[in-house]
């Protein structure tokens, strides 16, 4: 019995091991990390696939050019093919910078000893910099033996021409003639890339399968930052075939990605060359916004936190961006937009337009409950409810930078918001309150004790207004940091001053209680 318990349960665990995408990458490195194996690695794990590494050179690179290569021996190239080749099960092949023909023939005859499913033939010879990787004589290589072997060979302009003996490549129609011409020397497909096609506001490139033409057209993007587009669309391709898409998919897929990442990060600025490398990942990208954001959750910003409500707007007939700015003229330290009934594409409108004001008086933005919406506008953070999703995996989904806030009645709920890794709680109904229908009073005593117990700062909420403010704040625990108010704001005539007036009664409050 405890035999078979054994047996199944050990087929079962085998069944759910995980075979992962895996592309090996023969390729140069590039100093300046734009393109070469450094832009493989991170389109590969841009794309969730795992990449393994051959490197045949090693240049000296940069965004003005190439200042040196130094060619790694072929018997070492060979010995890092044996190494990955025998142990890894690497699905895609993907080549780029191989500087000798005798190199090529190294890889031919690894691959010959350890099949793969697929090789994707980049034939990098020139640099968008114009600096030579790989000399006229291994163009005979790449001619002879390694494009009968590719699956697809991703050319750029040049590139189809030099292999093509020179001919010319500068119209679309050129580049279907060399993707035909190269077609006949044995590679399955060929997409002839047109990025730097002359005159030319769409980015066309040209794909053939032996049968037809697909011309891929995507709008060119105006940027500095192109630097490596080569190695990340041919890497892409191999990932998505790893992944086993059929060749034209990939393809696609490949070319969007490059264009999105490019139209990402056009206005980075890395080196001071021509030619700047783009944000693979699209995580690098400063804008004014953020830069005027503080490094990080400062609980003091909870002091006059005004938490917006859409029926109170509704009934004073105002929008949600002129009841923000108003809040914050008048004081508010940090926003919270709570829109309960609003559709998800006006929501997210109103968030982006109100996170432009947030910013100009350097003011945190949450999103109450949308972590979709939060992420879709980058709004400083969330505040969530214990029905909404659990702080811990908000904070998987947004990362260590985003601020989290947590309700919690209870010592317990927020022990468990500081296990989760939330920012702050908010601790209430502090009085009742008609914001919130059949919700629990803490009261005064409650909220002190959450205080007392909770690691984390708390702000104050519920029937809060600027009558009982000072009573909140005068129970004198150090980490209450602050009110947070509903319909003393927003459900009045006018907020700005109301806010003001908040704002004061606060700060003789804590005058007070220091
Ligand atoms: N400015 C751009 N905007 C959009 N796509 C571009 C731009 N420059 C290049 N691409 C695309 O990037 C890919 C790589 O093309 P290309 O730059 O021609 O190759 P290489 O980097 O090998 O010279 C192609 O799909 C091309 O259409
Ligand atoms: C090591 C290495 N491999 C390939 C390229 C081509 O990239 P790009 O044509 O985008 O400059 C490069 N510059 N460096
Ligand atoms: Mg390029």
């Amino acid at each position: 019995m405890q035999d078979d318990c054994g047996a199944a349960s050990a087929t079962t665990t085998e069944q759910y091991k995980m075979k992962i995408p895996h592309v090996l990458t023969v390729a140069g490195s590039d100093s300046g990390a734009g393109a070469g194996i450094q832009a493989d690695l991170k389109a590969c794990a841009a794309r969730g696939v795992y990449c393994s590494t051959v490197i045949t050179a090693v240049t000296a690179q940069n965004t003005a050019g190439v200042q040196g290569v130094n060619i790694v021996p072929e018997d070492f190239v060979a010995a890092q093919l044996k190494s990955v080749l025998s142990d890894m099960q690497v699905d895609v092949v993907k080549t780029g910078m191989l500087p000798s023909t005798d190199l090529v023939k190294v890889l031919l005859q690894s691959l010959s000893e350890f099949p793969v499913r697929a090789l994707v033939v980049d034939p990098v010879m020139v640099s968008t910099s114009g600096d030579v990787l790989a000399g006229p004589s291994t163009i005979t290589g790449l001619r002879e033996n390694l494009l009968p072997m590719a699956d697809i060979v991703t050319p750029n302009v040049k590139e189809a021409s030099a292999l093509l003996g020179g001919m010319q490549v500068v119209t679309v129609a050129d580049m279907c003639s060399a993707a035909k011409l190269l077609h006949n020397l044995g590679p399955r497909t060929v997409l002839v890339k047109g990025g730097d096609l002359p005159d030319s506001s769409d980015a066309v490139d040209i794909f053939f399968d032996g049968e037809d033409f697909h011309e891929l057209r995507s709008s060119r993007v105006n940027t500095r930052n192109t630097h490596g587009t080569g190695c990340t669309l041919a890497s892409c391709i191999a990932a998505e075939l790893a992944k086993g898409s059929p060749m034209l998919s990939a393809v696609k897929v490949a070319k969007c990605f490059v264009e999105t990442a490019l139209d990402y990060s056009k206005d980075i600025v890395i080196g001071s060359g021509p030619q700047g490398p783009f944000d693979h990942l699209l995580r690098l990208k400063s804008t004014s916004h953020q830069s005027h954001r503080a490094e990080a959750f400062n609980p003091s910003d909870l002091f006059l936190y005004a938490v917006t409500d859409s029926g109170t707007n509704k009934k004073w007939g105002r929008s949600i961006t002129d009841a923000v700015k108003a809040a914050l003229e008048g004081g508010a330290t940090i926003i919270q937009l709570r829109e309960k009934d609003a559709d998800t594409r006006g929501f997210l409108e109103a968030a982006k337009a109100c996170l432009q004001i947030c910013c100009v008086h350097g003011v945190p933005l949450l999103i109450n409950d949308r972590i979709d919406i939060a992420l879709a506008c980058d709004a400083d953070g969330v505040h969530l409810g214990q029905s909404d999703m659990p702080a811990r995996t908000a904070r998987a989904l947004l990362g260590p930078d985003k601020i989290i806030g947590v309700s919690c009645k209870t010592p317990e709920e927020a022990h468990q918001a500081w296990i989760d890794g939330a920012n702050y709680i908010g601790c209430g109904g502090v009085y009742p309150t008609n914001t919130k229908a059949n919700n629990l009073t803490v009261g005064l005593d409650g909220l002190k004790t959450v205080c007392l117990a909770s690691k984390l700062p708390v702000v104050a909420i519920g029937g809060i207004g600027i009558s009982n403010a000072s009573d909140v704040m005068k129970i004198g625990v150090s980490n209450l940091k602050g009110v947070a108010v509903v319909s003393a704001l927003f459900d009045r005539e006018c907020i700005l001053p109301e806010s003001k007036k908040l704002h004061a009664v606060l700060m003789d409050a804590v005058q007070r209680v220091k």
